[in-house]
C-alpha cells in the first residue's frame, strides 16, 4: 500500500492540469510504491492519460507537487536525471515512418548503459518477423508491441504504460502481461492505465480509480472488491416461500429476499457454508431449487458503483 514519499516511485499531491476551460486533473493525490504494479482505471476523459503524461514529464501541471523517483520532472536537472531511468510508451506521432522496427529498438538500446537483449525482447513480443518492416507498414498491434519494447529496452526503474494491450490479440496480451510480471520480479515499478478489468485484476498490486480528475478509490483489487456491495446467491423456486426461518439461519450480515415472484436472492459474504445453509433449508422445506448461482463482487462492479459508468469504452 502507500508509503512515505522518500520510498515512493511517484508521489503526486494536489495535482492540477487544465486545458483551457477543461480541468483534466483536479487535485489528484497518488502515491506509487517502488517495485509495484499500479493500475490506473477510470472512465473515458477521467484524466488518466494526462496524469501519466504529467509523470512522464510531458504535461507540466498547473498546480500541485509531483515527484518521480524523488525528482521533479519539470526542472532541467530532474528531467535529465529521469530520462534514462524511466520507460515510456511512445505515441506513433513523431516516429520517422521509414525506420525499421528492429533498427529503432537497437538504436534506443544503444543509448542505455545496460539494455535488455534486443533480439530476445523482439522474439518474445512477436516482433522478430517484422523487424525489417518500415514503421509505416507495421500493423496497429505491431506498433503497440514495438512501443512496449521501446519502453522497456533500456531496463528502466519505472515504466509508464498507457493502455498497453489495447487492440492486441489474446496471445500478445498474455506476452505483455508476462513481461510486466517479469519487470516486477526484477524490481521495476510499473504504472499502467487500462480499460480491461481482467488486466487490472491479473497484474495490479494496487489500483487507483480516477474520475473527473481525482482518485476516488484506492487499494488492492481484493480490498476494493471487499469494500463494495455484497456478493449474491440466487435461486429459483415456488413463489412466495416463507423466508423467516431461512433469514434466521443465515449468518449475521446476510439477508434473503424475493425480488420477483419465484426468484430469490441472498446477499452477504457468499461462502460454501452459506450455500450449504441455503440448500439445507430448501431440503427441509421440500423445495428443489432451480438454477442456483453465486456471484462474487468484481472490480468491474466496484467501478460501476463508484463511477456509474462502464469501464470499457
Ligand atoms: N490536449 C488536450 N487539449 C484539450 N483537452 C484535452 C487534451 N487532452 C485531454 N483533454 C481533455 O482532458 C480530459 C481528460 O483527458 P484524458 O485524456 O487525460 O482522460 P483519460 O482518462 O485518459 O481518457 P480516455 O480513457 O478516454 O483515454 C478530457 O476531458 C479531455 O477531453
Amino acid at each position: 500500500m502507500q508509503t512515505a514519499g522518500a520510498q515512493a516511485a511517484v508521489e503526486a499531491v494536489g495535482l492540477v492540469k487544465r486545458y483551457g476551460r477543461t480541468t483534466a486533473v483536479d487535485g489528484l493525490d497518488l502515491t506509487v510504491e517502488r517495485g509495484s504494479v499500479t493500475a490506473v482505471l477510470g472512465p473515458n476523459g477521467a484524466g488518466k492519460t494526462t496524469t501519466i503524461e504529467a509523470c512522464e514529464g510531458y504535461r507540466r501541471p498547473d498546480a500541485g507537487r509531483l515527484r518521480v523517483l524523488g525528482l521533479d520532472p519539470y526542472t532541467p536537472a530532474g528531467a535529465a536525471a529521469l530520462r534514462p531511468r524511466i520507460g515510456v510508451m511512445l505515441q506513433s506521432d513523431g516516429v520517422y515512418p521509414g525506420v525499421r522496427a528492429l533498427e529503432m529498438l537497437r538504436h534506443l538500446a544503444a543509448l542505455h548503459a545496460h539494455p535488455l537483449d534486443v533480439d530476445a525482447l523482439a522474439e518474445r513480443l512477436g516482433l522478430a518477423s517484422c523487424g525489417r518492416t518500415p514503421y509505416r507498414r507495421l500493423s496497429g498491434g505491431q506498433r503497440q508491441r514495438l512501443a512496449l519494447a521501446l519502453a522497456v529496452v533500456g531496463r528502466p526503474e519505472l515504466v509508464f504504460l498507457d493502455e498497453p494491450t489495447a487492440g492486441l490479440d489474446p496471445q500478445a496480451r498474455h506476452a505483455t502481461w508476462e513481461l510486466v510480471r517479469e519487470l516486477r520480479a526484477d524490481g521495476v515499478t510499473t504504472v499502467l492505465t487500462t480499460h480491461f478489468m481482467d488486466e487490472a485484476e491479473e497484474l495490479a498490486d494496487d489500483v487507483a480509480i480516477i474520475d473527473t480528475g481525482r482518485v476516488i478509490a484506492r487499494g488492492t483489487p481484493a480490498e476494493l472488491c471487499r469494500g463494495g456491495a455484497a456478493d449474491t446467491l440466487r435461486f429459483g423456486g415456488p413463489p412466495a416461500l416463507d423466508l423467516t426461518s431461512l433469514k434466521a439461519a443465515l449468518p449475521a450480515g446476510a439477508d434473503v429476499s424475493e425480488p420477483s415472484p419465484g426468484a430469490y436472492r441472498v446477499t452477504g459474504e457468499i461462502d460454501p457454508r452459506l450455500l450449504a445453509t441455503v440448500t439445507a433449508w430448501c431440503a427441509q422445506h421440500g423445495v428443489l431449487p432451480d438454477r442456483i448461482t453465486t456471484r462474487r463482487h468484481t472490480l468491474e462492479d466496484v467501478f460501476l458503483e463508484l463511477t456509474g459508468k462502464e469501464l470499457r469504452s
